[in-house]
């Protein structure tokens, strides 16, 4: 579970200093998708980033599975983040050279704390995270083999491999079609109810909004939650 408490994150602006989140309290359950949507500029990047510990807010709290990544240092933030918080961004950002594969194997050698076991373990996961993502036929294949809608499925299954109790995704549908959005959405709903991640998305695309469980609304850097479903 994920709980910003209170945050405010301020950029310098000349002189001055813009407020691009101001005291939000939004919080990710295990198992539920949470839609972040609101206009332009409103703040929704830097909720994420904050959420993901990329960045740290001038006040409030920021708790991951119980730990304030605030008061971390540098380093043990980053190993928070490697085991508890999965990134999927708006491209899917894979290495051109390396099969689907291969794009998690790496993530499971660089990940994690690092202990031979458990490293073992991660690389185990690959093959039942592909076929969980509708990939396990394209396992050989590099990006340039696969489709877009493919390569995000691979970003997905990559994001998953620590299995982290938090997914935070950016805009997963901005570079598909609508069907190959929706087939994407589909998934990861499907993958968060599953897996019973706290997944905070990020979206403009109000189209896919019947796949949210709950909707926060960001304007001017303050957050309301607008709808709850019940499944
Ligand atoms: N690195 C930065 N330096 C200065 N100001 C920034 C920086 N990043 C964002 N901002 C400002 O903070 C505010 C919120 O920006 P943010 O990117 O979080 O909004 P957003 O809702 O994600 O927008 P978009 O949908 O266009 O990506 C805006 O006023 C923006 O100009």
């Amino acid at each position: 579970m994920i709980l910003l408490d209170d945050v405010t994150l301020t950029y310098p602006d000349g002189d001055a200093r813009v407020t691009a989140v101001d005291r939000v309290t939004l919080e990710g359950r295990p198992g539920v998708l949470t839609g972040i949507t609101g206009p332009s500029g409103s703040g929704k990047s830097s909720l994420l980033a904050l959420a993901a510990t990329l960045v740290r807010p001038d006040s409030g709290r920021v708790m991951i599975a119980g730990t304030d990544a605030t008061r971390l240092s540098r380093s043990r933030a980053t190993t928070l983040r490697r085991e508890s918080i999965g990134i999927v961004f708006q491209q899917p950002q894979l290495l051109p050279a390396l099969t689907a594969r291969e794009q998690l194997r790496v993530m499971a050698e660089l990940g994690g704390s690092g202990r031979r076991e458990r490293r073992a373990l991660v690389r185990g996961r690959v093959d039942e995270l592909l076929e969980a993502v509708g990939l396990a036929a394209f396992a050989d294949r590099r990006p340039a083999q696969l489709s877009g809608g493919q390569r995000q499925r691979v970003a997905i299954a990559r994001a998953l491999v620590h299995e982290p109790s938090v997914l935070l995704v950016d805009e997963p549908t901005s570079a598909l079609d609508t069907a190959r959005g929706a087939e994407i959405m589909g998934l990861l709903a499907r993958l968060t109810h599953e897996r019973q991640t706290a997944t905070l998305l990020v979206t403009h695309d109000l189209v896919h909004r019947e796949v949210l469980d709950e909707t926060v609304e960001v304007v001017d850097g303050r957050a309301a939650l607008v709808t709850t479903r019940t499944r």
